[in-house]
């Protein structure tokens, strides 16, 4: 189990992490989602060793992670981190490169584990292609074999989709996150993603400006947001009091946050608005629209006129 014990750390002056504190059963996939800045890199950065801490004290199975004070090279040996810059050996063939940090002493077996990990991260054909002259999104794959190559305990991923396109990046994360379960590894990923977050991750964490302010079940962080912020990280969100939607019997109003596709267009709905924008997202589109003198958006299934006043209602 990894725990993370009331930590803090400054770089300069201010504090960037601000007494956080969680723990992390062995195997899980965690996401760790927050506005750019929030300290997501700097949280993975420090699990791994990287830099000492002001305060606090990270274990992994109740043994301390010692930053540079402490170790000579550091970064624990049995985690991995995949930085935003990958780091690639750039001269070196992409087998060389994904076989940097593998044992030469059986070369069949290092050679069946350089091709094993080329074919999970579909980059098999690059094998003998040098890294420099490889795309952004190719050498992201080089890069994430190379950290799985020596299998961690734990692996700590910094955006590690971030270059690669839709269409691979699907195929890639199902066999990714489906390899590291099947192995037991620890996986920590600081995505911009909420897809990471909700179809693969076991838990998600929420950071804002050095804090943790939200962790739990992917799931149920999306269902039951704790507020607005924590919501608009999954997508749009409108913060609507219940009365706006319906005639209230008493005053017992409520505020709620409500993601698109939770509103939908009626015949005789109580809130009206005016249509703005359409946005056409393949099996639906996404229609922003003017209430009381804010944005508002929702879900239809067909293009609406602009200007055109609809009435709406929770779906
Ligand atoms: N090496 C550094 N020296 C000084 N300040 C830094 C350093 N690295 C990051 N920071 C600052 O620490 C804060 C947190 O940065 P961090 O990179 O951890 O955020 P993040 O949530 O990962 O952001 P992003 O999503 O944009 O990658 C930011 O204010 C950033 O400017």
């Amino acid at each position: 189990m990894l725990e993370i014990k009331n930590i803090s750390f400054t770089y300069i002056e201010n504090p960037v992490i601000k007494n956080v504190s969680f723990t992390i059963a062995k195997g899980q996939n965690i996401a760790v989602i927050g506005e750019s800045g929030c300290g997501k890199s700097t949280l993975l950065k420090l699990i791994y060793g990287l830099y000492d801490l002001d305060h606090g004290i990270i274990l992994n199975d109740e043994k301390p992670i010692l930053g540079p004070k402490h170790n000579l090279v550091p970064g624990e040996d049995y985690i991995k981190y995949l930085a935003q810059d990958f780091d690639l050996m750039p001269y070196t063939t992409v087998e060389e490169n994904v076989g940097k940090f593998l044992s030469n002493t059986n070369s069949s077996a290092k050679q069946a584990r350089v091709q094993e990990l080329l074919e999970l991260l579909e980059m098999t054909e690059f094998a003998k292609v040098k890294a420099k002259t490889l795309s952004g999104g190719q050498q992201q794959r080089v890069a994430l074999a190379r950290v799985l190559a020596v299998e961690p305990e734990i692996i700590l991923l910094d955006e590690p989709f971030s270059q690669i396109d839709t269409f691979r990046k699907n195929s890639l994360r199902r066999n990714l996150f489906r390899y590291l379960k099947e192995k037991g590894i620890t996986c920590i990923t600081a995505t911009h993603d909420s897809t990471d977050a909700l179809s693969f991750s076991d838990e998600t964490i929420v950071m804002k400006n050095g804090d943790v302010i939200a962790k739990g079940n992917s799931k149920t962080l999306y269902e039951n947001p704790a507020n607005k912020y924590v919501a608009s990280l999954f997508g749009e969100v409108n913060e609507l009091k219940l009365s706006q939607l319906i005639e209230l019997e008493g005053d017992h109003d409520e505020l709620l946050l409500l993601y698109p596709h939770q509103l939908k267009v009626v015949d005789n709905g109580k809130m009206k608005a005016v249509v703005k924008q359409s946005y056409f997202k393949g099996s639906h589109y996404l229609i922003k629209a003017a209430f009381e003198r804010r944005a508002i958006f929702f879900e239809h299934d067909s293009e609406l006129e602009v200007n055109q006043e609809v009435t709406l209602m929770l779906a």
